[in-house]
């Protein structure tokens, strides 16, 4: 399926790995642009859709410490390991998940008849967006009512992981589009605290709770599942009253049927879409009801759009392929731990914490899909903010710390809110396009000195030094829409999916959260009395037994 070999095993990584020792140290930002005037056109691209809604953005990453000759051989590391070859298998369909003997086709979801895919149940998908389109147009016309005849004010999506956070971040990004008379929430946690507060600004005769959840096992969703049905049948006594106010988006038909929702109320997917991937499925139902079925549906195109220019453009063009060979650089010879998105947005705060699960649950491993131990880094640690939140925060270390932090900044050129004629956007824009310059450029002793004049204290004058050096890509599209939304989202989708068949690891799986929920399941039984807690180590039991000594029912 891959080809078996470690990454390191690759000859352009060998190579790679030469450069890297030969030339790292000289290689500097300034002369890079100093040497070639030419280094913003080369090492940018524009993004222009090809089939669906019009979406275009800019994708500049000459802010990179990469030459002509290192791109060339980041390329040839993905030719050589297949990473083509393995795109084409995902897209027809064939099992490249491995470990769980799966298709990988959340681009089945988006596909409106494009590609053709063999997999059984990809002939469903249109019908279960019809479901979705009857469904959301109802309850936002108030044809859907609640058991007292009242119109459905709000939603309540109860989920966790990809059948939350996708929700949250696209009905976050879009909020432009939202109807704003239904209110949104979204319930993850199984603190419960995270339910009562939501429900305390819900009324049990207009609100409709979507259950969430691929395997419809998830402990803290079924739990809270339980608890928003209690609460609302608290009210409305009869259990048939149910139907009208909880629906589920699942895979398990079986499971659904039996905590009560009736078929019908059921919007169905399939084992080849994984949870950090499917917002674009049944899982996007919130969203359908939040900005309309027609934005959801652009959603999905803009992310088709992707999805050709990923299948269809050769690697020197092809964006997610960019992207991951400046990651694998950075994360596996520079020894970057971490990647920063950092988009100049209020819309997409939630962005970083979004693909947070999308990487690193897709990359976070250390055996090959061989089953062997790697000896390189694999999925970097992603995390960041919106600016210009973090420039008071964080950037303090990006900028001046001991650490490599690639960044990508990502902003519209028009605002959805242009208040004061736009004074604010200016602003906010401003900051996005100097940070990556005062990242790439930093600022020498020499320039400090200047600016300080004769006077200034050597040590004052060495903590103003800015090194610079630091890479960033930026991303500037016309304005936030569900057809753009949706080609970033695919963008940074398929950056994974190139990064992890380099690696050679299996991107689908997720055996990692497994060991915790075992643990979990088995000290839930034991937390009743002391002389119930056993088999653990000295700290976990002394850790329980306070617990213990404290809590209060
Ligand atoms: O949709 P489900 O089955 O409730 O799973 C929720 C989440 O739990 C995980 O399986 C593990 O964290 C994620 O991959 C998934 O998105």
């Amino acid at each position: 399926m891959t080809t078996g070999k470690l990454a390191s095993d690759y000859e352009a990584w060998k190579k790679l790995q030469r450069i890297y020792d030969d030339q790292h140290a000289s290689l500097t930002m300034k002369d890079l642009f100093a040497q070639d005037p030419e280094r913003f056109s080369k090492f940018s691209r524009e993004y222009n859709s090809t089939s669906g809604p019009d979406v275009t953005f800019l994708l500049d990453y000459s802010k990179n410490l990469v030459t002509e000759p290192i791109f060339e051989e980041l390329l040839r590391l993905v030719r050589e390991a297949g990473v083509e070859q393995v795109r084409d298998k995902m897209f027809a369909g064939e099992h490249i998940n491995t470990s769980e003997d799966r298709a990988v086709l959340h681009v089945a979801l988006r596909n409106f008849d494009d590609f053709k895919i063999q997999e059984a149940g990809t002939d469903e998908v249109s019908g279960v967006l019809e479901h979705m389109k009857e469904f959301s147009d109802a309850v936002r016309s108030g044809e859907w009512k609640g058991y007292t005849g009242k119109a459905i004010k709000s939603i309540v999506n109860i989920g966790i992981g990809g059948s939350d956070l996708g929700p949250v971040m696209v009905t976050e990004a879009l909020k432009t589009y939202a109807k704003r008379d239904l209110d949104a929430h979204f319930v993850s946690n199984i603190d419960g605290t995270h339910l009562a507060e939501t429900l305390r600004s819900c009324d049990p005769e207009t609100t409709l709770f979507i259950i969430a959840s691929k395997t419809f096992t998830t402990q803290e969703t079924i739990t809270n599942a339980e608890s928003a049905r209690d609460w609302f049948l608290e009210a409305a006594k009869d259990k048939k009253h149910v139907a009208k106010h909880f629906v589920a988006l699942s895979t398990n038909t079986k499971a659904v049927t039996a905590f009560g929702i009736s078929q019908e109320n059921m919007f169905a997917f399939w084992d080849w879409v994984g949870g950090r991937y499917s917002l674009w499925s049944a899982i996007g139902l919130s969203i359908a009801l939040v900005i309309g079925f027609e934005h959801f549906e652009e959603l999905l195109k803009g992310a088709h759009g992707m999805d050709k220019h990923f299948k269809e453009t050769k690697l020197e063009e092809n964006l997610p392929v960019i992207l991951a060979v400046l990651g694998i650089w950075y994360n596996d010879f520079y020894g970057a731990q971490t990647h920063a998105l950092l988009p100049y947005d209020q819309y997409l705060h939630k962005f970083a914490d979004y693909f947070q699960q999308g990487d690193m649950e897709s990359n976070g491993k250390s055996v090959t899909k061989a089953g062997h131990r790697v000896g390189y880094q694999t999925g970097p640690i992603i995390w960041g903010a919106a600016g210009t939140n973090g420039q008071h925060s964080f950037y303090q270390l990006v900028h001046q710390g001991t650490k490599l932090i690639p960044a990508d900044f990502i902003a519209p050129a028009t605002t959805h809110n242009p208040i004061a004629s736009s004074k604010h956007h200016r602003i906010l824009l401003s900051n996005f396009f100097a940070q990556p310059e005062a990242l790439a450029f930093g600022k020498t002793e020499d320039e400090v000195r200047e600016e300080l004049g004769k006077k200034a204290e050597e040590v004052v004058v060495k903590s103003k030094v800015f090194e610079g050096n630091r890479p960033s890509n930026s991303i500037m599209f016309p304005v936030m829409t569900p057809g753009t939304l949706g080609a970033l989202i695919a963008l940074y989708e398929h950056k994974i999916f190139v990064q992890g068949v380099v690696w050679g690891i299996n991107s689908f799986d997720q055996m990692g959260v497994e060991l915790g929920k075992v643990l979990a399941k088995n000290i839930l039984s034991q937390l009743e009395k002391p002389e119930d807690v056993t088999g653990h180590d000295s700290s976990t039991t002394g850790l329980i037994h306070y617990y213990q000594k404290y809590r209060k029912e």
